[in-house]
């Protein structure tokens, strides 16, 4: 019902803004030259549009669901498709040359973010400088080299393999707890990567207790932040209009701050104490808080807001996507046995032994990570995993510098342009049964480059200049959960499911039926 009331609201002020913008702004628009706007991508107009939506709801599928409306408008308009729902064009992009044209070769000019709609600039009176909506310019520049360098460079990422071990091993013990139940495993992932992430983001000296706490508070600001909200279209009506949503917003700002700032300050504490020579385990505040931001000739350091912004950045990127992608995997583990039986082969042939179980020691025996390199079948499991379920259907939205020829047609200065993940990764024409998970197909291709430098045949985590800096972290860590899961425990069905591959849009598009599963523990060999 109140989504319903939001949602007409919504329409009925946004159509009354965009008659007013389109009044203010008739000089605007008539300054983007005739021709230019002729030579626009094709797509609907805005009636064609409402009526794909109307189908859409009479066909039960949620309104949200864009994938589905693009999909059908693709067949009529191909791959690169223009949806003028206000002043400036969508442009959607689900082509493979295009996309390395857009990404790779013309890279700059497609690089630039929009500003979110609300962001912390305008909730929380903090200058909102974070990586993921920062303009292309020299604030993005320090921010994801600072990431980049001081934390997800290879060197840096091994010395985070204690806290890599630690929380595999709570992720085991939790399940050897319920070796009888039906496991509901993406909470026990969630949780985990949960975890991980706030160890590096935090320090390794963060306790169970705390990171139940970080967890507890990012997973209620996370949904606060709707993307259906008003609050976040209207700020200033909505806080007038949604009172009580509004202080719920600031309620929950402040309870992210009450957890994160005395972990802040730990970490200035140990900075202060510690030689910076000596600090072995570098965690993302200590790097954050030694920051020096270059803008032109003004340098100047991160304040404490911010700080709790790019943490809160550094929690949600990590997080979802890898515990989405860890699920996506383990549910195809499950539904093809053989898959699953075929890898566990290769990690009991590389590692010569079932776990060993010493229900005393606090830390278990996991894989060594230096033998994921040899596992040549499982790194074929995770990229095929990406390949079918990739945790982000659209790349986050990128906005053009100036005006950009794209195979034939201009993309204008400011459109906002959308990668399609998903179509890209799925197209027949570059992957044989696009929609069977069949890991074997990267057997045969030495070192797959998923950075798409030269060619894009899939990308789960972008392409060019704003693609994901987490990339190798994030593939070595699954690659590792994964290991450690098989290795351990073997899966199985609950009797009479069958794993439903059904996708649901969430921040990330998750499985919409979770995967339930039975697990029992190895403990002979094959
Ligand atoms: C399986 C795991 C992951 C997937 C599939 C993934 C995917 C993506 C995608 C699709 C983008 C958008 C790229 C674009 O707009 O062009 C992105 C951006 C980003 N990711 Fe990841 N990511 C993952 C893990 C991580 C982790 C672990 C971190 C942090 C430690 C991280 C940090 C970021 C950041 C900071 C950006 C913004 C980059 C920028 O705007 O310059 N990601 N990621």
């Amino acid at each position: 019902m109140e989504t319903w009331f939001i949602i007409i609201v919504s329409l009925c002020i946004s159509s009354l803004l965009k008659s007013i913008l389109n009044i203010l702004f008739y000089n605007y628009k008539s300054s983007i030259n005739n021709s230019l706007k002729k030579k626009l991508p094709p797509g609907p107009s805005r009636i064609l549009l409402i009526c794909n939506l109307l189908w859409q709801i009479r066909h039960g599928k949620p309104i949200t669901d864009l994938g589905s409306i693009l999909r059908r408008l693709k067949l009529r308009y191909g791959p690169l498709i223009t949806l003028k729902s206000g002043r400036i064009p969508l442009i959607f992009v689900s082509g493979h040359s295009l996309s390395l044209d857009a990404l790779v070769k013309k890279g700059s000019l497609f690089c630039d973010r929009p500003p979110p709609p609300i962001n912390e600039r305008t909730i929380f009176n903090t200058t909102g400088r974070i990586i993921t909506s920062a303009p292309y310019g020299p604030t993005w520049r320090s921010l994801r080299r600072n990431l980049t360098v001081e934390i997800l460079h290879p060197t840096r990422v091994r010395t985070y393999s204690d806290a890599r071990s630690r929380v595999v091993t709570l992720l085991i013990r939790r399940l050897l707890n319920r070796e009888k139940e039906v496991l509901k495993v993406i909470d026990h992932f969630n949780y985990a990567m949960y975890s991980l992430s706030s160890l590096m983001c935090f320090g390794h000296d963060l306790n169970d207790n705390q990171i139940e706490k970080v967890e507890a508070v990012q997973r209620r600001s996370f949904s606060g932040f709707s993307p259906f909200s008003p609050l976040v279209f209207w700020p200033r009506l909505g806080k007038i209009l949604f009172r009580g949503r509004w202080k719920a917003l600031m309620q929950l700002r402040k309870d992210q701050e009450d957890v994160f700032v005395p972990l802040i300050k730990t970490n200035r504490e140990r900075i202060n104490v510690n030689n910076n020579d000596e600090i072995k385990v570098v965690s993302y505040v200590e790097t954050l808080l030694n920051l020096q931001i270059r803008e032109g000739n003004n340098i100047s350091k991160l304040d404490e807001g911010e700080i709790v912004n790019l943490c809160s950045e550094f929690l949600n990127a990590g997080t979802d996507t890898s515990s989405t992608a860890l699920q996506w995997i383990m549910a195809n583990l499950v539904k093809y046995p053989h898959i699953q039986t075929k890898l566990y082969e290769e990690i009991f042939q590389i590692l010569g032994q079932t776990p060993p179980l010493t229900s005393s020691s606090t830390l278990l025996e996991t894989v060594n990570e230096n033998e994921l390199q040899k596992m040549t079948y499982l790194k074929a499991i995770i990229l095929e995993g990406l390949r079918r379920h990739p945790p982000s259907h659209f790349l986050l939205p990128h906005k053009v510098t100036r005006d950009v020829e794209l195979e034939g047609y201009v993309i204008p200065k400011n459109a906002r342009v959308l990668f399609m993940v998903n179509e890209i990764g799925w197209d027949p024409e570059v992957w044989e049964d696009p929609m069977e998970f069949k890991p074997e197909r990267f057997l045969g291709i030495k070192d797959f480059d998923v950075t798409g430098k030269r060619e894009i045949k899939m990308m789960p985590f972008g392409a060019g200049r704003r693609m994901c800096p987490a990339y190798e972290m994030a593939l070595f860590q699954l690659e590792y959960f994964v290991a450690n899961l098989i290795w351990y425990f073997e899966w199985r069905a609950i009797e009479g499911d069958s794993i439903d591959l059904s996708e649901k849009l969430d921040f990330t598009t998750v499985m919409k039926n979770p995967l339930l599963a039975r697990i029992s523990l190895r403990r002979t060999s094959t």
